[in-house]
């Protein structure tokens, strides 16, 4: 996701997938500005990984000292997929609340076949809270050497001098950029 020239990464981790690689889930966590943890209700192994992501998460990204602009951790959200198989279920509603107060994270219970408007609200949500930790510490810094890098590219215009046509020019691109 893009705004004004500055990308954030969302990371989706899905607990179920966990046969995954590690070190491509330590990638992962380390290019992640902000984690989506998601579990099926209808699988109680899925729900045991949740805790362990977490403190990988900040495991990686406070203890070892590499998140880019922050020292807090990286925002987490824990989803809870699948409700729509309520006759499958194997994880309650209240476990689902109870660990995520336990970890004090927001937690969204969805099915993604049901809704798009839940899916999409919790991507608004994680990024909502991605903003206004990039706002409320080096968010402006990180920006700025965004901005600082572009002006040391040269003016690029995609037609030779004396034809028509739209130019694209990287300070046009840099305009955009917040101060
Ligand atoms: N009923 C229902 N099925 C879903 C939902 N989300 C995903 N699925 C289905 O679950 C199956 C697996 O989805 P994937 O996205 O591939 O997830 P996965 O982690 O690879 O597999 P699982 O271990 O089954 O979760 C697919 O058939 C999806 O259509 C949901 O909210 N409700």
């Amino acid at each position: 996701m893009s705004i004004g020239g500055d990308v954030v990464h969302f990371e989706i981790l899905d607990t179920a997938g966990q046969e995954e690689d590690a070190l491509l889930i330590e990638e992962k966590i380390k290019w992640g500005d902000g984690f989506v943890i998601v579990y099926s209700v209808t699988d109680r192994c899925s729900f045991d990984e949740v805790m362990r992501l977490c403190f990988l998460i900040n495991h990686i990204h406070v203890s070892s000292g590499t998140r880019k602009c922050s020292s807090d951790p990286p925002p987490i959200v824990i989803v809870a997929n699948k409700k729509d198989l309520e006759f499958d279920r194997m994880v309650s509603t209240e476990d689902g609340e109870g660990l995520s107060r336990g970890l004090k994270l927001p937690f969204y219970e969805i099915s993604v076949l049901d809704s798009w408007e839940e899916t999409a609200g919790v991507f608004s949500a994680l990024y909502g809270e991605v903003m206004q930790q990039l706002d409320s510490s080096a968010g402006s810094f990180r920006r700025r050497a965004v901005s600082k890098l572009m002006e040391k590219i040269p003016r690029i215009n995609s037609h030779p001098p004396g034809t028509t046509g739209r130019s694209f020019s990287f300070s046009s691109f840099r305009d955009f950029l917040p101060d």
